[in-house]
């Protein structure tokens, strides 16, 4: 199995030209240059990710992406690991917050099981099935998972890369579910960012003070097994999990695509910088939706230099603080598509 091409070949730039008129049709725009903050610089942006004078987000794509983690027998969790296929049945039945979030945005909504330990039933709507094994190796005793099921995994998010822009997507979302994935995310933002495990492991799903100490501790085992190896392909074998690895795939694909991305929280911004060591350019396709209540979450936002559209206080991964952020992302784009010009609407420019 070979590694998505995105993984080496250059990735595409945003348009300059559409960036350019984009910045000159703000200053036409009916307010002081700059009053409307962050919002213009999205739109001009997403002008310049799409190649369009008009931008848009109205075509969301969601990928939420399962799979379980071999380290949960140290018991890093406050939850068992059977929630993680669980959560995929709510997932595809409508429950979870991210079935709500995505219906009420209008967006597609796909879950890519890439393995559980516990039982989903066959035929759930809208769930890929891609079952690379039961769950990766767990990372504080051995390297989570093989090369070749680290290519599985990137060509997975590669895959559904694909899909979104075969359907048109105009705004890439990725998520993931997986119990003790901050576990796995806390230990590769610690490889990348030689940072400690107790700045990195936090809180999870509801671990008391005493456990993440012990996560910590877990955090620490795996990257001394680890060692000094700071290629990104290792590193996200050595202790990454199959999720996390799919969504460096996905954001790495839908870039080469171009399609505009929405970043979620700890773990998916952890599976952005992974993929920004190996292709630093990702960055011009990233926007930030929110920062996580996660402990670990803004240290790994700082080494990107990316400031969160929100912060809402929210942990709960599967593309929720996305999915809260692109009514914004559309209010950016309409009032950089509706609003008057100063000559259109008779009114002063100031000069
Ligand atoms: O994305 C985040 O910021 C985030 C922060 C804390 C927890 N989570 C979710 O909680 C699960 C992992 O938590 P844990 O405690 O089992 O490692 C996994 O399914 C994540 O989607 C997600
Ligand atoms: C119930 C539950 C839902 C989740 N969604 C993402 N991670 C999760 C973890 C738990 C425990």
């Amino acid at each position: 199995m070979t590694l998505p091409t995105s993984w080496t070949q250059a990735l595409p730039d945003p348009d300059r030209a559409f960036i350019e008129r984009a910045v000159a049709h703000q200053a036409t725009l009916t307010k002081p240059p700059g009053s409307l903050g962050r919002l213009e610089q999205l739109a001009i942006d997403l002008c310049g990710q799409q190649a369009r004078e008009q931008p848009s987000v109205d075509r969301v794509h969601i990928s939420i992406f399962a799979a379980d983690h071999g380290v949960c027998e140290e018991g890093i969790s406050a939850f068992p690991q059977a929630v993680t296929a669980q959560m995929i049945a709510n997932f595809a039945n409508g429950g979870a917050a991210i079935s709500v979030l995505a219906k009420s945005l209008g967006a597609s909504l796909e879950v890519v099981n890439l393995g559980t330990v516990g039982d989903t039933p066959a035929d759930l709507p809208g769930v890929i099935d891609l079952q690379i094994a039961p769950s990766t190796v767990n990372m504080a005793k051995a390297p989570a998972m093989t090369p070749e099921q680290l290519a599985s995994a990137l060509q997975a998010g590669d895959q559904a890369a694909q899909r979104a822009s075969d359907n048109g997507a105009e705004l890439f979302i990725a998520g993931d579910m997986g119990i003790g994935n901050t576990t796995a995310a806390a230990a590769l933002a610690c490889a990348l960012l030689e940072a400690s495990p107790e700045e990195l492991a936090g809180a999870g799903t509801g671990l008391t003070p005493e456990g993440v100490a012990h996560k910590a501790s877990v955090v620490n085992k795996a990257i001394s097994r680890h060692g000094a190896d700071r290629e990104p392909a290792n590193i996200l074998a050595s202790l990454g999990g199959f999720e996390i690895a799919a969504i460096t795939g996905a954001f790495l694909g839908a870039a080469q695509r171009r399609m505009p991305i929405l970043v979620d929280g700890f773990i998916a911004s952890v599976a952005a910088l992974v993929a920004m060591r190996q292709q630093p350019s990702l960055i011009n396709w990233l926007h930030f939706g929110h920062r996580s209540a996660e402990r670990g979450h803004q240290r790994v936002l700082a080494a990107m230099q990316a400031k969160p559209l929100l912060d809402l206080g929210m942990r709960l991964g599967e593309a929720s603080g996305a999915a809260v952020a692109v009514p914004l992302m559309r209010q950016a784009c309409a009032l950089h598509n509706q609003m008057a010009s100063f000559a259109d609407a008779g009114v002063s420019d100031g000069s």
